[in-house]
């Protein structure tokens, strides 16, 4: 695969130059479930799995510039900047060898999604939308056990709010273009992968 900083399908000649990946956006409230169906996702259809929310860990850990910044922000519940996130999923792309991808948390806001088209331009094939009611993701979330700072119940509310607010929209706006594929998160995790598995099996459409 070549450079996806920004991925074209034709040069100015005319002739194409370098295929677009395939970018599945993987959204949902927190503790719907994603990064848990990511790793079935990888496991049964060759997918690289990129969470955003990991990637911006992996940087408070390696002691970056903008570490500190991740790190309040995550406290709190906010959205680090676009272009923070957007470095980072780059440069795990590039790195991946992979030309197949599911964003995992991203993109959460409008400033995400607008960022993201305009850098890489890149449209996902579609978006992965795991519904869940807040009492379930809520249970899961304080019963995770992973050392995350923002599992607490105090950040947690901060997180639902954001996604109520930022976050539903972005799904919203993927809806009207006919993208989102709706999954009823609150079962048992093998029945909420025969869903996934249902999905990926049939044709979606690639990336513009
Ligand atoms: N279908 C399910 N039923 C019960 N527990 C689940 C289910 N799916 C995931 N879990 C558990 O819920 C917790 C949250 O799952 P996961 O980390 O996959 O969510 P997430 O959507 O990636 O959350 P976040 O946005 O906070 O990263 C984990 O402990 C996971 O094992
Ligand atoms: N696009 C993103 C994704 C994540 N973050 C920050 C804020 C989230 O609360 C936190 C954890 O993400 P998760 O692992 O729950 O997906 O990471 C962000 O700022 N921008
Ligand atoms: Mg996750």
């Amino acid at each position: 695969m070549g450079t996806v900083v920004e991925a074209t399908n034709q040069g100015e000649n005319g002739n194409v130059t370098e295929q677009k990946p395939t970018v599945v956006f993987v959204l949902g409230g927190p503790g719907s479930g994603k990064g848990t169906q990511c790793a079935n996702i990888v496991e049964n259809f060759g997918y690289t799995h990129l969470s955003a929310g990991d990637l911006l860990r992996a940087e408070i850990k390696s002691g970056s510039e903008n570490g500190t910044m991740i790190q309040n922000m995550i406290k709190e519940g906010k959205i680090v900047p676009s272009e923070v996130t957007i470095k980072l999923l780059q440069k795990a792309m590039q790195e991946s060898g992979n030309d197949k991808f599911l964003i995992d948390g991203f993109p959460r806001n409008e400033e995400n999604r607008a960022a993201f088209e305009e850098v890489t331009k890149i449209e996902p094939a579609f978006v992965l939308y795991f519904d869940c009611p807040d009492e379930e993701m809520e249970r899961r979330l304080l019963n995770r056990n992973q050392g995350r700072e923002d599992d607490n119940i105090e950040t947690i509310r901060k997180r639902f709010k954001v996604f109520m607010d930022s976050s539903l929209p972005v799904i919203n706006y993927y809806d009207a273009k006919g993208k989102v594929r709706k999954i009823e998160a609150a079962r048992p995790i093998n029945e909420v992968f025969e869903s996934v598995k249902a999905i990926f099996s049939t044709k979606n459409e690639k990336a513009d």
